[in-house]
């Protein structure tokens, strides 16, 4: 029961005028004890309520046992504080006709005469009931709304944690695989990028996410247009070459383009870090090849190691060797590892022209020094001054043009044709034949003084029979040349094939063997060289007492193998050391060794 604040003093007739307008019992104390007078008219429940009558004093504990209690309450109350108004709390009462009522009680003091209200409460209590049920409904629908949310954040989490846990499984995978990986939208733009391919690129998330893919990726224009021409391919496509992203760390990477397996539109970029690979095939590359020139054979690294030497010096070189030997790329190895290499670098062929073209060719001519001169020219000596001047074929020189020649190489000085005044050059010079210029000496087509100035260093290329090992890298090689410049992509050799290019021997060398290979790949109905593939000489078959032996091999041909080599050959040398698939050198050497006649 809680005490309230101090009653409002009201005039008495005025306050009991109000109680019994409210419905209420107002008693007033009569005496001291607990009798009570009923003050005004009784309320309209109190005749069905209780015996006592409502005129006739009342003792107010026969009204209910409660009151009795709540009296001597409040007499304690008013001893502290008379003019506190105190309250009962509702209390259960049945009536006449049994039927439960709820009543409360408020006593307070007026003129410290204690007053007595009585009220059914009831309609109060019942509407206090429905609040009540109201609130306690309203708590269970909440509660089960709590519930709900409950069991659907406890969903959510788990779904969340099996999605993490499959994303986190995917990037393992991804990582145990090697792979980083990108997802795009249907507009191209990213949504997904692994945090691999972010590592690669060194850039935060934020920067890629939603941006296009395109612009993810560091790469150079032409890479990046070869990406975009795989992209825009309709099928699943594997890059053929491997990218280089460039950053503070480079890197080669392979990729393959997939449509998203759960929409059409998205795709997924799968890329494969290939930079230990790259860098492995480029050690791997700088071992077999030197300049543009493939192979590993004992007899081609020594052919290196002279060319740095030679390199070294300013000293004219012959380049002696079988057509299609590599001749002009030994020259372009030598220029380009000397002192000139950055400056020209000119090749000249020296075969099938007459002396006064290749005089002007190579020295330049005045004008009207010759019919057709029309205008002052400059020759290739001036044009590689302070360069290297390759002179091919120069076994096929016309003797004038020889004379000329030499004069250049003793005197550093050239003068054009129809002119007389010399011009200082500085050209270095280089040159290749396929003749034997000692025979031409000889023979009286080629000045021995020209030859012994040119001839001051002497590098002998090996025909390609002579060094078989470099058949499978060069295969190699001029496979890459010729795919990438046909545009098809040739992937395997067949074994059979490989055998067919082993055995053959090779009149016209790499030149030849190029030419096999280009043929190959343009007749290829697969992505596999089969041996029907290749030209129909490659088919012939190759003697056996002929078929050439790798150059290694100790077993030196049988007196009557190189007899009847020469023989077949009517005589000729060059033919014969074709026949028999082994070079003029070891011809030689052969026929010195069984005592053959070396005369012509
Ligand atoms: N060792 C090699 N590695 C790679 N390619 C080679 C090699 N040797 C020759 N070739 C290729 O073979 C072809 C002929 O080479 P090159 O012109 O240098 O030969 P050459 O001996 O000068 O021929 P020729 O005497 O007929 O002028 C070229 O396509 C060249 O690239």
């Amino acid at each position: 029961m809680a005490p309230s604040s101090s009653p409002n003093a009201l005039p008495q007739p005025m306050l009991e005028a109000l109680l019994q307008k409210l419905g209420a019992a107002v008693l007033a104390r009569v005496g001291t004890g607990h009798t009570f007078r009923l003050i005004g008219d009784p309320p309209p429940w109190w005749a069905t309520t209780f015996t006592s009558s409502p005129k006739s004093p009342i003792d107010v504990r026969s009204l209910a046992p409660f009151l009795r209690h709540f009296l001597d309450e409040c007499e304690s109350a008013w001893k502290d504080d008379p003019g506190r108004v105190v309250r009962s709390g509702p209390w259960s009462h049945r009536d006449l006709t049994s039927i439960q009522h709820q009543f409360e009680a408020t006593a307070l003091t007026v003129s410290r005469r204690p007053l007595l209200l009585i009220e059914r409460v009831d309609e109060r209590f019942d509407q206090i009931q429905a609040l009540l049920q109201h609130a306690r409904d309203q708590r269970l629908h909440h509660l089960d709304q709590v519930k709900t949310h409950e069991r659907t954040h406890i969903s959510l989490t788990g779904s969340l944690a099996i999605a993490t846990q499959e994303r986190n499984d995917v990037l393992a995978l991804l990582q145990h695989l090697d792979l980083a990986a990108i997802v795009t939208n249907q507009e191209g733009c990213v949504t997904f990028i692994s945090p691999r391919c972010l590592n690669w690129i060194e850039c935060p998330p934020a920067k890629i996410i939603g941006q296009p893919w395109e612009e993810s990726l560091p790469l150079d224009s032409t890479d990046r247009k070869h990406l975009r021409h795989t992209w825009n391919a309709l099928a699943p496509q594997r890059g053929r070459r491997p990218l280089r992203l460039i950053g503070t760390t480079p890197r080669w990477i392979d990729y393959e383009i997939h449509a998203d397996p759960h929409s059409s539109e998205r795709r997924i970029i799968l890329l494969h870090d290939r930079t230990e690979i790259q860098h492995l095939r480029q050690q791997l590359h700088h071992q077999t090849q030197f300049h543009d020139l493939v192979g590993r054979s004992p007899s081609m690294l020594q052919i290196y190691q002279l060319v740095r030497d030679v390199a070294r010096v300013d000293s004219t070189v012959l380049i002696e060797g079988e057509t299609g030997t590599g001749k002009e790329l030994i020259a372009r190895a030598i220029h380009y590892s000397s002192p000139r290499k950055d400056r020209p670098f000119i090749a000249a062929n020296c075969a099938g022209l007459t002396d006064s073209l290749l005089g002007s060719q190579l020295f330049g001519h005045k004008r009207g020094a010759f019919t057709g001169a029309i205008d002052d020219h400059h020759g290739l000596f001036e044009s590689a001054d302070g360069g290297t001047l390759f002179l091919d074929e120069i076994g096929d020189i016309p003797t004038s043009v020889q004379t000329s020649l030499l004069r250049v190489l003793q005197e550093k000085e050239i003068t054009r044709l129809g002119e007389t005044r010399p011009r200082k050059v500085n050209v270095r010079i280089l040159a290749a034949t396929h003749h034997n210029l000692n025979e031409d000496v000889i023979r009286g087509t080629f000045r021995a003084d020209l030859l012994y100035r040119i001839r001051v260093a002497r590098i002998h290329l090996p025909p390609l029979r002579d060094r078989r090992d470099d058949i499978p890298l060069l295969i190699q090689a001029l496979l890459g040349q010729v795919c990438a410049a046909t545009g098809k992509a040739i992937t395997n050799l067949h074994p059979d094939s490989l055998h067919l290019l082993m055995i053959y021997a090779w009149p016209g060398n790499v030149r030849e063997l190029k030419s096999a290979i280009e043929f190959a790949v343009i007749s290829a109905r697969t992505t596999c060289l089969m041996p029907s593939d290749f030209p129909e000489e490659l088919h012939r078959p190759q003697p056996h007492h002929l078929s050439p032996v790798p150059q290694d091999s100790p077993r030196p041909e049988p007196k009557a193998q190189l007899l009847h080599a020469l023989q077949q050959a009517q005589g000729n040398r060059t033919e014969a050391a074709k026949l028999l698939g082994i070079s003029r050198a070891t011809l030689y050497r052969r026929l010195l060794a069984h005592h053959i006649e070396m005369a012509e």
